[in-house]
């Protein structure tokens, strides 16, 4: 048969032309682990946490095309398989009282030290208006948002997701490759001042990276923090460049890096199972990365941010934040609002 089973659309930073990648008869691939990208080629998504319900996921490029912009895409798209592949679920929704909980258990585990940081995230879910499509929404992110990766990915055992996320997690191709460390949160304008809280929390996540880095490479640099811009959120961000002398553990560097403590915590396995025990939520595939690999030889992997799930009757939207022994509820909480209106003013 020669129809669509999976696809993703993908805008990458201050580009105008978007890439479509298609997969043609049977399901994406399933990896076990991070490790087992190496030498694959395709569109990766990967979940917060492999499990049996939330696989790494591999498809395969049958068929790539690229657009002069998010516009043509909409001509083209098949707009009703799109839509079949929507799986269904009941609304479940996540209250503030949900997070408080979350907070104070989050919140006591780093005063007692057992963690010097963890991010607690949320979800929400907003009612989908009939007739506004998964494409739509796609073009309108594009067309809002120019500084970040825009991202589209429908497959029947993820179901269809759409991010508009900021955060590098590996990109580079050949010898030349860069990450970032992006962390710290302020509404965005030409003087952000930022706090000690939000210097530490983005300090933890570039030491992370520096640590892993070491192992990988002898050459690398480091710039910044800088402000820099995500839709009306300013962030702190530290780039990374490195060379690798050979792609042969480009699977193993994702397993290293992933999940950074922009999205997990410190230590990073304890505060995985942590977030994966406490959290009220499943997270699936947001904080996880997704993006093309290896493909033309290029890879862009990014961190699912700024995220949500379509069902048919609505969307569940996520975001998180990073707490610190000395975080307040109330300012986190307002975070992530401002984090999840990325994605809500999409149906404004
Ligand atoms: C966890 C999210 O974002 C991450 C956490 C940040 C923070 O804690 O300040 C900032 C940028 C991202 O690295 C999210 O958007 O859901």
């Amino acid at each position: 048969m020669n129809e669509t089973t999976a696809f993703a659309i993908y805008r990458l930073p201050h580009q105008q032309q978007c890439v479509l990648v298609d997969q043609i008869g049977g399901l994406p691939r399933e990896l076990p682990s991070c490790a087992e990208l190496c030498g694959c080629e395709g569109f990766v998504m990967a979940p917060f946490a492999p499990s049996a319900d939330c696989p790494i996921l591999l498809l395969r490029p049958d068929r790539v095309y690229t657009f002069a912009c998010a516009d043509h895409v909409k001509a083209l798209i098949p707009v009703d398989s799109v839509e079949n592949i929507e799986s269904q679920i009941e609304p479940q929704p996540f209250s503030h009282a949900d997070y408080q909980v979350d907070f104070a258990n989050f919140h006591e585990h780093l005063v007692n030290g057992e963690f010097s940081k963890l991010v607690l995230s949320r979800s929400v879910d907003i009612k989908r208006k009939p007739g506004l499509t998964a494409i739509s929404l796609f073009a309108e992110a594009c067309r809002r948002y120019p500084r970040v990766m825009v991202a589209l990915v429908s497959t029947p055992q993820a179901g269809t997701w759409l991010t508009a996320t900021p955060e590098i997690l590996l990109s580079g191709s050949g010898r030349f490759w860069q990450t970032m460390a992006l962390a710290g949160t302020m509404p965005y304008s030409d003087k952000v001042r930022w706090s000690d809280k939000n210097i530490q929390e983005q300090r933890y996540v570039a030491t992370y990276v520096t640590e892993v880095l070491e192992h990988y490479t002898s050459d690398f640099t480091e710039h910044g923090p800088r402000t820099v811009r995500a839709a009306h959120l300013a962030h702190l961000r530290s780039d990374f460049h490195f060379t690798l002398s050979n792609t042969d553990r480009v699977g193993e560097l994702i397993q290293a890096l992933h999940p950074t403590p922009a999205v997990c915590g410190l230590p990073k396995d304890e505060a995985r199972q942590f977030i994966l025990a406490n959290e009220h939520h499943d997270r699936r595939y947001y904080s996880g990365f997704m993006g093309p690999l290896s493909l033309h030889d290029t890879t862009h992997l990014y961190v699912t941010l700024r995220c949500m799930q379509l069902f048919n009757s609505h969307c569940r939207l996520y975001a998180g934040g990073g707490i610190l022994p000395e975080s307040n509820e109330q300012l986190e909480w307002q975070e992530t609002e401002a984090k999840l209106d990325t994605m809500r003013r999409l149906f404004q």
